[in-house]
């Protein structure tokens, strides 16, 4: 099909495109829908739920009426014969929330049926089956599994070593869980918020030598002694750190790592931060990557072959970190 057309239309609750082949009528396709969570059966299920269609005043203290085959309804007619993916943004009740509620981004969906039933009102509303296409990380369906833990419905979760590794360091506990194998975590580990070595290393955004941008790093030789940044650096976390001790390396990584400099008192000190670089969802287990060390061979005079075999699990898995 040629696209000579195309333009966006925004409806609440439903996006949709309208496209216009060569030679054929104008077709609304929908692009995504938000899931309110309040009409009766758009409900719980994360794998798909049941959407009702737009219009009739149902909902609007007005005279309701039948809703009617256009705009938004139409469009999700027209993407359930086309099999068109539409992504989906479900709402949920959350008291935690300033206005109540909270929305997750649930990814792509397609229809699946359709059908006409009366409503409350005793009009015709459209009803839409949406199922989520299989493959994608949970979203919605992590939110729902943290209540369910929360509702003690779940309890004891899988894997489970220690409730709170922080033994009440941290105002939250966190659970240390081992779902992977049989190893029961580090036999000495203590758990600590604040920083264990204090000293601060002066780094600049600029060489006080040579004037670049390395912040120390090109020539270290060449620092002067107040510009002492060991190198290299080496963290150990074995026996002493937070939770970023326990993120495990991924070569799909969803965190960055970067050190950035903070004050402590009133001196410049380096912290290991940890930034998101894509969307993650609840209860989705955070990692980085860990990269290959510098003595590693190179593989296929491309890739570097680290020294420890990856079990990361994803698609682009590199085989090896370290
Ligand atoms: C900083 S620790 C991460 C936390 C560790 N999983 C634990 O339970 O203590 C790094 C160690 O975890 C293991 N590890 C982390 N990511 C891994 C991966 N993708 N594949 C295999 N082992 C991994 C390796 O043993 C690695 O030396």
């Amino acid at each position: 099909m040629c696209l000579v057309g195309l333009h966006m239309q925004t409806m609440a609750g439903i996006d949709y495109i309208t496209s216009k082949a060569a030679g054929a009528d104008e077709e609304p396709l929908a692009t995504s829908i938000v899931s309110a969570g309040r009409y009766d059966g758009e409900a719980q299920d994360p794998e798909s739920l049941i959407y009702s269609g737009q219009g009739g005043n149902a909902d609007k203290n007005k005279q309701a009426s039948d809703q009617k085959l256009e705009r938004g309804n139409l469009a999700l007619e027209r993407s359930l014969r086309k099999g068109n993916g539409v992504r989906v943004i479900r709402g949920e009740e959350d008291p935690a929330s300033k206005t109540g509620k909270i929305y997750i981004y649930d990814g792509l969906y397609t229809i699946s049926e359709s059908w006409v039933e009366k409503g409350k009102s005793g009009c015709n509303t459209f009803k839409y089956r949406l199922v989520r296409v299989p493959g994608q990380p949970p979203a919605f369906g992590f939110w729902k599994a943290v209540h369910k833990w929360k509702e003690g419905l779940m309890t004891p979760r899988r894997g489970l070593i220690l409730p709170d590794i922080t033994s009440g360091v941290e105002s939250k506990p966190v659970s240390l869980v081992n779902d992977f194998d049989d190893e029961k975590g580090p036999s000495y580990f203590t758990y600590i918020s604040t920083l264990k070595h204090t000293e601060a290393f002066r780094i600049t955004q600029q060489h006080p030598a040579t004037g670049c941008s390395c912040r120390g790093l090109c020539a270290p030789d060449e620092l002067p002694e107040e510009f002492n940044l060991p190198a290299p650096l080496l963290i150990s976390a074995k026996n002493f750190g937070n939770v970023a001790r326990f993120m495990n390396h991924s070569c799909s990584p969803n965190v960055l790592w970067q050190p950035v400099i903070c004050e402590g008192n009133g001196e410049p000190v380096v912290h290991i931060a940890f930034f998101a670089i894509r969307h993650i969802p609840p209860m989705a287990e955070l990692t980085y990557d860990y990269g290959v060390s510098l003595t590693s061979e190179a593989r296929d005079g491309s890739l570097l072959h680290g020294k420890r075999q990856c079990n990361c699990g994803s698609v682009k898995c590199r085989g090896s970190f370290g």
